[in-house]
Formats: structure tokens, sequence, C-alpha cells
């Protein structure tokens, strides 16, 4: 029995968790292996009834559970707090308190949605799978911030903070994961300018020492993002820092057709893994079921593999997510197709994993 804490959060947060535990609920009985599922309250739905976006009780949940299953948080509501009030900032110290400081980001384009991706034909032949590996923990989300007043209005800052350990940690997580992969990795950083990039890239050099079997070169963040439009197929790793990771894979994720495609995997060596799409809570389209819930439902899929040690399981969702794509049904993001909403998709991934639907 594996304890899941499930936390839907907001917009379209429980609208796409909905649809992954439904799917949770056909690997249940196809592979024999029960699932403890509880919700719990996280983000603005947390403001709004305690007082906080990570409450003590999600927080003992979270940290005595084998996985956390998060859908998304935010919205216009809470957008006028601050910092440590915004729902936001829950997701942060849920990261934290997990301790997951390797993000891993699949962009990975399923064949049927080749035309979905506004790439050439001829850029999309060798199809695109690229694994963002973003460090979770450090760097600018996390550094010193304030916003103080001044003579003739205010002074806002954040601060990029990354420590040997940190970079260390992620970089190992990045050679060890390239040798399951293709041995390539890029990483990426503003080392042109930014002393935290210089010792970035002074740690990634040195940790590829112990890795002579894995290609590394350096890419500054600009030209990444550049290239990642111009020739995506010359990318297998990219590693990088929280910031730029978060950016690059928001944007890698276009090229696979949509956000709502992009899964994702936070862990800490053996501890407790974090799983979420990639995307947030998506305010224009909540309550519409327009919502992909292709993301948080691959995130099941990485959770069963890197948590639960299940591959099989693991590789019936994707081949499930192939078939209803390649079958033509697509939520609003995808394009043209057999049109479906939110729960109508999470219905053909169900029946597709091949169990009587429930
Ligand atoms: N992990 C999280 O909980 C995250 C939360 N956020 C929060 O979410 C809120 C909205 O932020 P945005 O910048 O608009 O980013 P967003 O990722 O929520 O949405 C960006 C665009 O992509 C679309 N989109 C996102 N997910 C989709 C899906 N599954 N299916 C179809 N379309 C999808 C949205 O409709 C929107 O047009 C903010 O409060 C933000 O802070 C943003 C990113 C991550
Ligand atoms: C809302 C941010 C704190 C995080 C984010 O955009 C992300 O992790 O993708
Ligand atoms: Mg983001």
């Amino acid at each position: 029995m594996y304890k899941i804490a499930v936390l839907p959060g907001d917009g379209i947060g429980p609208e796409v968790i909905n649809e992954a535990l439904k799917v949770l609920d056909v690997i249940s009985k196809k592979f024999n292996v029960k699932f403890d599922v509880k919700e719990y309250a996280f983000g603005g739905i947390a403001i709004d009834k305690f007082g906080c976006p990570y409450p003590k009780e999600t927080e003992n949940a979270c940290l005595n559970s084998d996985a956390v299953l998060l859908g998304a948080v935010g919205g216009y509501k809470w957008d006028i707090l601050n910092g440590d009030k915004r729902p936001e900032a829950g997701l942060l110290a849920l990261r934290k308190s997990l301790g997951v400081y390797a993000n891993l980001r699949p962009a990975t384009l399923f064949k049927p949605l080749k035309s979905a991706s506004p790439l050439k034909d001829e850029l999309l032949k060798d199809g695109l799978d690229i694994l963002v590996v973003r460090e979770l923990t450090g760097g600018m989300y996390f550094g010193p911030r304030g916003t103080e007043k001044i003579d003739g209005g205010f002074k806002a800052y954040d601060t990029e903070v990354y420590e040997t350990a940190e970079i260390k940690r992620i970089a190992i997580t990045a050679f060890e994961t390239a040798r399951k992969r293709n041995k390539k990795i890029t990483s990426v950083d503003k080392a042109n300018i930014l002393d935290t990039s210089r010792l970035w890239r002074s740690i990634v050099n040195e940790i590829s020492k112990d890795y002579p079997d894995v290609e590394l070169n350096h890419m500054y963040v600009d030209n990444c993002a550049m290239q990642l439009i111009k020739d995506p197929s010359q990318f297998d790793i990219i590693l990088t820092s929280n910031i730029f990771g978060d950016i690059l894979s928001d944007e890698a994720s276009q090229l696979t057709g949509s956000i709502g495609m992009l899964p994702s995997a936070s862990l800490r060596g053996d501890k407790v893994g974090l799983y979420e799409p990639i995307h947030g809570s998506a305010p224009d389209i909540a309550g519409t079921k327009k919502a992909n819930p292709l993301a948080t439902i691959l995130s099941v899929a990485m959770m069963l593999e890197y948590s639960f040690d299940m591959k099989d399981a693991s590789n019936a969702i994707k081949e499930a997510v192939n078939k209803v794509l390649e079958d033509g049904y697509r939520t609003a993001d995808l394009g043209k197709g057999k049109l479906v909403n939110t729960e109508e998709m999470g219905d053909k991934v169900a029946e597709y994993i091949g169990v009587v639907k429930c």
C-alpha cells in the first residue's frame, strides 16, 4: 500500500487532479496495487480556509507520505497578496520542506502531436525528447528579497544565491541521468555576467571529470532560448538553475504541442517525491472544462516509475496517452481533432489502459 498525499490546489488544479486520480484508480485495479489517497488543502484554497498556503496538517501529511501529487496553485483572487502570503509561496515551502532539489521535466513530443508543434517537419524527423534537469530548492526563488521605500518611490530586490553543495548534487543527478539516456548534457547559465553562473559552470566541469563517458557543453541561457526553437535536436539533457529551468521548460513545452503535455518529478534521493504538471492554475480557463489533464496524468506515470518502481504501469499510462492521441482525441489546446473536454480526456486514457471503466 502506497500513501499518496494529493494537493489539488486552485484553478484547473482540482480539474486535472480528478482525471489523474481516475487513471490511478484504473492502474490500481490492473496492477493489483493499493494506493491510500488523501487530499489536503494547499495554495489559495488553504489561504481562504486556514489563512496560510501550506498548513501544518498538509505539511505533516506530505512528509509522511510515499509521494505527493500536486495540481497547481494561484489565481487572480490572491494576486493582491504579497510574499509569503501568496499561494505560490506555499509551493516553494512545499518543495523546500520535502527537500526535492532535482526537478525533472521531460519535454517529449508524442508522435500523433507532430502537427500541433510549431516546428517544421524536418526539425521533428527524429521526434523531440529533451529532459530539463532543473535545480529546484535554491537560486533566485529562495534568495533574500525585499521591497524598501526610498526617496522617489521604492527599491525592490531579489537575489540569486548558490552554494557549491547545491550545484554539486543537481549536477550529479544530471550526469547519472545522462548515463541512462544519451550521455549528453548542455549546462545552461549566464556565466558571462553572473557570479552564481560562474560557480555553477566550474562545479559542473569538476563533476564532469567523474563522467568522461558523458558529453558536456555549456550554453548561455539567452542563446539556449533561441537554439530551442532553431534546432531542439541538439539537446538531450538541459541542466540548469531554478529560474532558467522554469522559463526554458515552459518554452520547450510549446514544442511538444502544449504546456498541457509536460509532467514533472521533483526528487531527492530516496525521499518523498513530488509530482506535478509544469503548468500553473490557468485561471483564464478554470471552470470551462478546457484544461488538458495529460500533463498531470503523465505526472502519475512519473510517480509510478520513480517513487514506486512500477515501470510497467508507468509505460501503460504513456502508451494509453499515445493511443488516445493517435485516435485523434484532442483537448482544445492541442489543435485539430476530435474535441474532448477535461473529463472526457481522462475517461479516454482510463479506458485505453485496458480496464473496464469505473
Ligand atoms: N506549479 C504551480 O502551481 C504554478 C502556478 N502558477 C500560477 O498559476 C497562475 C497562472 O499563471 P500563468 O502564468 O497564466 O501560467 P499557466 O501555466 O497557469 O497558464 C499559461 C497559459 O497556458 C494555458 N494552460 C496552462 N495549463 C494548461 C492546461 N493543462 N491545458 C490547457 N491550457 C493550459 C493557460 O490557459 C494559459 O493561457 C498564477 O497564479 C501563477 O503564479 C504558475 C506556474 C506554476
Ligand atoms: C509559481 C512558481 C513559483 C513556480 C513555477 O512557475 C514552476 O515551478 O513552474
Ligand atoms: Mg513555471
